[in-house]
Parts: C-alpha cells; structure tokens; sequence
C-alpha cells in the first residue's frame, strides 16, 4: 500500500482508503474463488495494482471516457484504474461468471459507482462504443486486437487518440510484427516503478486503426 501512495502522492483520502481495503477484501473473496494465486496475494499491490496502474502512469483518462477491459478476471487492470479515475466509466467484462460475481461484489463494498461489471466475450459486444481498451494476459494483440477494432467510438476528442493499452511483458518484437498494427507505442513501466518487478513489464499503446 505504501508504495501506491508513493507513486501516487496525489490521491485524495477517499481513494487511498479504497486501495487499502483491496488486500482484506481480494484475500477474503479469494477463499471462494481462485482470482489471484496465493502467492501473489502477499504481492497484491506489486503485482496486481501498481501493475495495472502503470497505465496510469502512462495516459490519464479524461473526464467522461468510456473505457472497456476485456478478460477482466479478478479485476485487474479495471478495478484500480476505476479507483484512480473516478470520473470515467468502466465497462469490465469476462467471459467466465464466477470472476464477475467476484468484481461486482468488490466493486460495491468500494463504493465504485463508475463500474459496470458483466459476463460476456469480447467479441459479443456489439452495442456499445468506448474510447479506450484496457487489457491484461487475454490473448496475443494478433488474436485480440479484432475483438476490440470495432468497439472504438468513431470520432473523439481532439485532445486524445483513442485506443487500446494493453499491459504486456517482455520482447514483444515479434508479437507487434505478425499482429500488423501500426504505429504502436511500448512504454516501459521500470521507468516509473522499481526495477524488480518491472523491468520486463510494459504498456502497449495502439491507437485506433
Ligand atoms: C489470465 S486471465 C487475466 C485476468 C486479468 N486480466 C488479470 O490480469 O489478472 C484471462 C481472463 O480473460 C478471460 N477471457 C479470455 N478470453 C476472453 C474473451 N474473448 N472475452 C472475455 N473474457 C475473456 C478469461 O476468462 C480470464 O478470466
């Protein structure tokens, strides 16, 4: 938890009081159902929620956006990315039921009202539009970036390119190579957080197409 506070000096009280109740409450709901390994509870902020903020650290979400995460499971990275922005809205969704019922009830003792959690497949989304896609450890972007490509809302705001961040490890040459996307960012997350748990670690940015 410090190191969130430490990465994040400037979260309101409201907000460090939710992160804070992630440990008590993904320990508790992991007893029912397997969300995040054992091991990785006792590393939940490492592993789970500075990851997933890395986002955070790489593109700040206006106002109002609409943000989808695909294969959600557990949460991550919808969960502490809803806590840090609070005035987008999150659409979780995973094709599995048990891993939504998981989000949806730690969702409301958060109090996140920002959070629609639901069971479906990416791919069966076809009413709704977002400004950006949020992802972890779903698919490679060859097989993913198709279920998302005609979810973006055609036109948006001049200030930002919307898009899809996908929170990925290692070399990823040859993954960006046969997906065929163009123009697409790597940010490395040791630049922000300590080397030990980052320094493979990265955020894909691939702006609509
Ligand atoms: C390895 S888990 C990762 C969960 C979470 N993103 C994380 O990083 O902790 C992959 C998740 O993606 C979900 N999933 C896989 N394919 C999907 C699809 N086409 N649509 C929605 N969810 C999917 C699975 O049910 C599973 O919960």
């Amino acid at each position: 938890m410090e190191l969130i506070k430490k990465h994040f000096p400037a979260l309101s009280e409201k907000q460090i009081a939710q992160f804070a109740q992630l440990k008590p409450l993904y320990t508790e709901w992991n007893e029912k159902v397997n969300v995040v390994s054992r091991k990785d509870i006792e590393n939940l902020y490492e592993r789970h929620v500075l990851h997933s903020l890395g986002i955070a650290k790489v593109f700040k979400f206006p106002e109002n956006t609409d943000i989808l995460d695909v294969g959600t499971g557990g949460g991550f990275p919808g969960i502490p990315l809803a806590i840090m922005f609070p005035e987008s809205n999150f659409h979780l969704v995973d094709s599995t039921g048990k891993k939504i019922v998981v989000v949806k009830n730690i969702c409301e003792a958060l109090g996140l009202k920002n959070v629609v959690a639901e069971q479906i497949r990416a791919e069966a989304i076809k009413d709704r539009k977002y400004d950006f896609v949020v992802s972890r450890a779903v698919a490679q972007l060859k097989e993913f970036y198709p279920w998302v490509k005609h979810k973006f809302k055609p036109t948006t705001e001049v200030a930002y390119k919307s898009g899809l961040l996908y929170l990925k490890g290692g070399d990823l040459t040859t993954e960006i190579k046969e997906s065929k996307l163009v123009k697409v960012r790597v940010h490395n997350l040791e630049k922000f957080f300590e080397p030990e748990f980052f320094e493979t670690k990265k955020v894909v940015f691939v702006p609509r197409q």
